[in-house]
Formats: C-alpha cells, structure tokens, sequence
C-alpha cells in the first residue's frame, strides 16, 4: 500500500480469529459431546418409557429390590440431566469463536497526539474499614500517572463512607504526586502504584544508575513519611488540628452527622486553573483531582455503587467533562500506563469506533497463592471465555477497568452515523476559568450529587447512567447498552491493564458470589432478559453468552440434586446410572471423561496447576450448592412478595495477621459460623455417611464388593469424589484447632442433618 502508517486507511486496531485447526478440532470434540449427552438423554427416556409404559410401572425383576418408588428418582435425574445439558449448549457459546484484539498506539499518536480527548477516571470507595486508604491512594496515585497528557485527564475519588481520613489521604497523595509524577515519567516507572512499583523491586545495591538509585531513596522516603502519616491519623480517628486548619476542605464536615446522613462533600483538590496549587516539581500541570462523596439521607435509597457512578458522571460533567470515562474498583491499580491510549484506539478507530459504547479490561489479580484456592483468578474466564463473548459480539461490562463513552452512560442511542471523531474541540469556555470560577463550579455541581437530584430527573437509574436495582449494576448496564446496538471490546494487552486485590476466606468469597448470583437472577427475569426479551436485539450467540451467567442461580437446584440423591440411593443399593457391562454406560464415561480433561487442559493452557484445577472444582461446587442456591432461594422469595432486604455486601480487602498466614499456606478460612457454612457442610457429611455406609454394606455381604460396584459404580464414583474434594471441609470440621477452622456448633448441626436425612430415607423408602 502506497499509504503511510500516519494516514488514515490503516485502523488503529486489529481483530485476530482464533486459528482455525484448534477450532475445528475443537468445534468436533464439542460435535461429540453433544451426542455423549444426547445418548444420555435416551438412555434415561427410553430406561422411563420402558417402566412406564412396557412394564406398567414395575421394574424388572433383577432390579427390583426396592420396589417402584425410585422411578420418581430417575425422573428427577433426567431433569437435572436436561438443565446441565442445556447449560452445556451456553457454555459453547463462550468457546465457539473466540477473538484477539491488538491496538496501534503509534498510528494513535500520529494521528490525534495534539487532539485526544479528555478522560474521567472514577474511583469508587466505600467503606474504610474493608479498603484499606492506602491501597484507595495507591489506586489513585496509579491512575493520575497514566501515560496521558495530563491536562486532559481528570480523577475522581468517590467516597461513599464519606470518611474525612479519606479525605486528608487524598490531600497527601496530592502532594506526593508532585513528586511521584514526575519520577514515573523520567524514569519511565511501571506499575505506577507506589506500592506495587516498591514490591518489584529487588533492593538497589548497585550503582549502576546512581541518579536512579538516589531519586528512588528519596522517593520512597516520601511515600513512607505519607503513610506514617496517614496510618496515624487513621488509628487515632481523626485528622491532625493543624491540617484541618489548612485546608478549608474540612469545614464540609462540620454538618456532617454520619456516613448514612451528610451533606455533599465535594472538593477540587488539583485543578490546573488553581494557580498555586496546579503544577507538580517540575513545572508540569497535575492531572484534575476531586473528591466527591455525595449527599445521603437515610429516607433516601443511595443504590449502592451505582448510585456513587450516577453522580459521578453529572459532577464529573460540569467539572471535566471528558467524553471517554474510565471506572475502577479502589483495589485495582493500573498496571500498565498505556491503557488509556489502547482503550481510545478502539474509540478512535475510524471504521468501527462509532459502534463501540465500551471497552472492558480483564479482571487480573495480584498476590493469589500457586493453587488459587478459591478460584479467584478467574483465568478461564479472562484468558478464554471473555474472548468467547468478545466473539459474539461484544463482553460484558464487568464494573472495574471499563472505558465508556461518556453519551452512551448518560442513555443516548446507536445510529450509524459516523462520529467516531471525539478528539476534542476545544470549544467550550474552559479557558476562561480563573480560581473564583474554580469554586463557583464546587458550589454549583454539588446539587448534582444530593439525593433530591434524581426525584427531579427520574430517568437516572434507568435511561441514563448505571442502572438501578440490580445487584450486577454492572453487566445490566452493559447489556441494556448492547440491547440498544451498541458494541463492546475486550482488551487482554500482554501487560495486564489492572490489579487487584483478591478474596482471602471463603466466608468472602461465597458473600461476593452470591451477590453476582442474585443479580444475575435479576437480569434473567428483568425486561433486559437475555434468553426471552433480548431475542432480536441482540445477536443468538451473545444471548446464549449472557445465559451463561443470568442461570448461576438456578442451575444450583440440578447440582444440590446430584450431590444428594445419587449418594442417598447407595444405602438403599438403588441404582440410578447404567451399570458397567451395560453398552449405555458408554455415554455416561465418555462425556465425564471428556468434560472433565477439557476443562482441566483449558486450566493448564491458562497457566494454572492441576492442584489449582483440583481446588476450582472445589470452588465450582461450594458456588453452586451455597452461593447460587441461597441466591436462588432469596429470589424466589422476592418474587413472591417476602420482604427481604437486598444491598451490596462489600467484601473485605483486608485480613488478620493469621489468616493472611493460612492463605499464604492455602488452607481454607472457614471462620464465623453462616447458613451457607452449614449446608456445604451437610452435604460434605452426608456423602461421608453414604460412602461409608455402603462399603460396610460391601464388605459385610457375601461377593458384595463385586455385585456393588457392577451394580453402581458410577454412583459410587460420585461419592467418593464428593468425599474427596470436601477433605479441607472435614479438616475444617473436625481435626483443625486454629482460629480459621469451622464452628464446633456448624459440626454439631452438619452432622446430624445428615444423619437425620440419611436415618430417614433408609427407614421410610
Ligand atoms: O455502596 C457502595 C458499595 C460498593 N462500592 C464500591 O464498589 C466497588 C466494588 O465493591 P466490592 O465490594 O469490591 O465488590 P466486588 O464483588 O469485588 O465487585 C464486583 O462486582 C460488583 C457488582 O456486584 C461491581 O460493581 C464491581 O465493579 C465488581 O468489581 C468497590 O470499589 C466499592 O468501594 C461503592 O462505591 N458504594
Ligand atoms: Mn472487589
């Protein structure tokens, strides 16, 4: 091509398929499950049609030890049988055809380096007790030091504790970014969160750069003394005498009566019109810093983070106005400072950017233990199932390391026009700011944050902004969005985008999982539904995608099924899969032995380990039979009219010196007694009884053994690996003294719900 790399017809990203020999090879492999389940299907019709209708309700003679009354077991098989099987079909959707995005920085700075638009980053925080301040400031701090001119990017700090700790650690972390700023540039640092940047280093006893080495020390004084700082006045409550005199930022809190009931705080903490107080060591004009925590009254519902996004994007629009907004949780770093710049070659694009509403950065992790065990990686789904979705048209919005069009969050429609074109124009009367205008704008965009602001513009919640109501504000937004044409991009850069912080009991792990299962519930039955009203608006594949989520809650009624019938029927030696000897066991071996090595060889190809593998399956069924259950359960109650409160459990980013030890050396943190402790652990005790009740049965009877394990083999394979991944669970129970380790009294009731439910089923069937 005759073109220059700077013109025009060469596009700012590219989009790789997956190579095709894997995918046929694979998309046969799915070809033949699909007839291991179909012929499992059969088996189970043909197996009831017989009884039903050949043999009038009886069972054959050899078989008949127990009379009829497990036929209604079968059936309840065959149900769960039906769900997993057409829980399968969505789960194909995810691997179908997956897609690769690759972005052109350099045909970006060519071309737009002198127009790039502004960019709002949000940062959401809410509760100082559970996201430590210094992990917030380090998120912040990693933020303001994108690689990105810095009069055109804006960070916003919404604090929904309101918390004036917070505060005065957003007035340090401004200074120190004078310091900090400077320093990523020169030396081209990443990450560019202090701390994480701090942990990389292997200590400098080398000379080689001395300049290095000396502003490094120095650096790092700082940020030290800035803690010291910080984690005073946190321990102590409160902000020192003399800071609170200094900056008249504080005087906000005087009205201030509690987190749930205060006044707007907003506060320009750097702006480049504030003529003292805008430029860093070295001259260069700071990126603009605000805090914000909007106004809350307890006869006023707040919604959440949802709510804390709504009034972000209305101050953000009168302070900053930038088109593109980027969100992130407080415990996700930057950890690459070119994200913006990738993110806008998608926006910027001059073929397809006009179609894309957002882009979505993989949640990535930092600190998990080799073995990951509460699965919260998440690699399968960030390395291979988000690409899926990328491929059927666009992920999901996941809430954290997001890029939005600014007009798209505020409601506005797809139409085909071209105006990918959101270079900025420079056009508004910004220039004209001075520092009394500076203040007249925090007066005037502080009603934008008061509750009485939506009552007059109800369309917030639900045309406009984040949507309301849903415990995933996140993915119903993104599909409400996607419901209206626009497109989405998933963006896995080599260097990962984000960092967080993750989950370190399994108390928080299932709280978190549980909330996304009633969320997801809540999509299911909205107007936004993917299976039912999204038909049409959104393509086959991206709805059977969605599926794959929106049924997290009731899929757990087919696993609770399968983890307990099968195991209670080996007491009574009811069989309810074919036996060995039999052509239709064939199925059942294929699709488990080929279900279980894909899933295990996507793990390994993710970069896991087997023992990782071992524990994600753990994880796989504590989710469903605690977390996706009691969401499920909860639902069903709402829908029908029980007043159950619903909110948003924020989960921990912090814990105790112990339990940080345990996680270190991955044994599972049960702690404070829950429900859900309580069902996982019956299950656990009532497959143990089942196991060992029918080896008894086995050994004691004559030529038992052979006749149990050719009469049910599979059943008891189930068992046993029940049994098996629920090892740490009886630990937990019985043989751990530590503090991590499971309520005397959630043993005490385990065990004899589980006897109970196994005493009662041999006696009554
Ligand atoms: O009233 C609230 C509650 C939460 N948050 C913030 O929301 C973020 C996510 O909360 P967290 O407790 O960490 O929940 P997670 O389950 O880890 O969050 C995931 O799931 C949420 C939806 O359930 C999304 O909003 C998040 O972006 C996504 O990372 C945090 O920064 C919080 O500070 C608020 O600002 N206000
Ligand atoms: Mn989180």
């Amino acid at each position: 091509m005759a073109n220059k790399e700077g013109e025009i017809s060469y596009p700012l990203f590219e989009t790789r398929r997956a190579t095709s020999g894997w995918l046929i090879i694979y998309r046969f492999f799915s070809f033949s499950l699909f007839l291991g389940i179909f012929s499992i299907f059969l088996y189970r019709f043909s197996y009831l049609l017989n009884i039903v209708v050949i043999h009038g309700g009886k069972e054959e003679e050899e078989d008949n030890e127990d009379g009829k009354s497990w036929v209604i077991f079968s059936v309840g098989l065959l149900g769960a049988e039906l769900f997993f099987g057409l829980y399968w079909v969505f789960t194909q959707a995810l691997r179908w055809k997956p897609v690769f995005r690759q972005t052109f920085k350099h045909r970006l700075s060519q071309r737009y380096e002198q127009s790039l638009p502004r960019v709002d980053v949000f940062v959401c925080t809410a509760d100082p007790e559970k996201e430590p301040t210094m992990m917030v400031m380090n998120t912040v701090l990693s933020v303001m030091a994108y690689d990105y001119p810095t009069e055109k990017l804006s960070v916003y700090l919404s604090d929904d504790a309101a918390s004036e700790i917070t505060f005065y650690a957003l007035l340090e972390a401004s200074s120190f970014a004078k310091h900090w700023l400077p320093f990523c540039k020169r030396f081209n640092v990443e990450p560019r969160s202090p701390l994480a940047y701090f942990n990389t280093l292997s200590f400098p006893t080398s000379s080689e750069d001395s300049v290095w080495t000396k502003e490094l020390a120095h650096i790092k004084k700082l940020y030290e003394d800035m803690e010291k700082r910080i984690e005073d006045a946190a321990k102590s409550g409160q902000v020192p005498r003399y800071v609170r005199l200094k900056h008249k930022g504080f005087s906000q809190w005087d009205s201030f009566s509690s987190r749930r009931d205060h006044d707007t705080i907003l506060q320009i903490l750097l702006h480049r019109k504030d003529a003292q107080n805008s430029k860093d060591v070295e001259e260069c004009v700071m990126p603009t810093l605000v805090y914000l925590a909007r106004e809350k009254r307890p006869q006023y519902p707040h919604h959440f983070k949802a709510g804390a996004m709504n009034s972000l994007i209305r101050v953000s629009s009168k302070i900053s106005n930038g088109k593109i907004i980027m969100n992130v949780d407080c415990d996700m770093y930057s950890n690459n400072s070119k994200s913006v710049r990738d993110a806008l070659c998608f926006f910027m694009d001059e073929e397809k950017g006009h179609e894309i509403a957002f882009v979505q950065y993989p949640q990535n992790f930092v600190g998990v233990t080799k073995n990951d065990l509460y699965g919260s990686h998440m690699e399968v789904f960030s390395e291979l199932e988000a690409h899926g979705f990328d491929g059927c048209g666009g992920p999901l919005y996941i809430g954290t390391g997001c890029f939005h069009r600014r007009d798209v969050l505020c409601g506005r429609k797809f139409s085909d026009q071209h105006n990918a074109i959101i270079n900025d124009c420079n056009n508004d009367n910004d220039d004209l700011l001075t520092m009394e205008s500076l203040q007249k704008q925090e007066q005037e965009s502080k009603p934008l944050a008061s509750c009485t602001y939506e009552e007059q513009n109800p369309l917030w919640g639900s045309q406009m902004g984040l949507l309301y109501g849903c415990a995933v504000e996140d993915v119903i937004t993104g599909l409400s969005m996607q419901c209206k044409g626009w497109k989405s991009m998933y963006y896995n850069p080599e260097r990962k985008a984000f960092l967080g912080a993750p989950l370190m009991t399994l108390g928080q792990a299932l709280v978190q999982q549980k909330r996304w299962a009633e969320g997801e519930f809540q999509i299911l039955v909205s107007k936004y539904s993917p299976p039912w009203h999204a038909y049409g608006k959104l393509s086959v594949g991206l709805q059977l995608a969605y599926c794959n989520y929106c049924f997290w809650a009731p899929i757990s009624l087919p696993t609770v099924y399968y983890c307990i019938v099968p195991s209670l029927c080996l007491l009574k030696g009811i069989p309810l899969f074919p036996k060995i000897s039999s052509p239709w066991f064939i199925p059942f071996a294929y699709v488990i032995v080929a279900e279980t090595s894909c899933s295990l060889l996507e793990f390994l190809r993710c970069g896991s380990t087997v023992q990782g593998w071992w524990n994600e399956q753990r994880m796989w069924l504590y989710k469903r039979t605690s977390s996706y259950f009691f969401a499920f359960m909860e639902s069903i109650l709402k829908l029908l009219g029980f007043p159950l409160a619903s909110g948003f459990a924020i989960t921990a980013k912090v814990s105790e010196q112990e339990a940080s030890e345990r996680y270190e050396k991955e044994i599972m943190e049960f702690g404070a007694s829950s429900p859900m402790f309580t069902h996982l652990a019956t299950i656990a005790m009532l497959n143990l009884f089942c196991f060992l009740g029918v080896s008894m049965e086995a050994l004691i009877s004559e030529g038992g053994l052979i006749r149990v394990l050719e009469k049910m083999a599979l059943q008891i394979i189930l068992c046993v690996v029940l049994v098996l991944i629920n090892v740490p669970m009886y630990e937990g129970l019985f043989f751990r003294k530590d503090k991590g380790r499971l309520p005397t009294s959630v043993a005490i009731k385990s065990t004899v719900f589980a006897l109970s439910a196994c005493g009662l089923f041999k006696a009554l069937l």
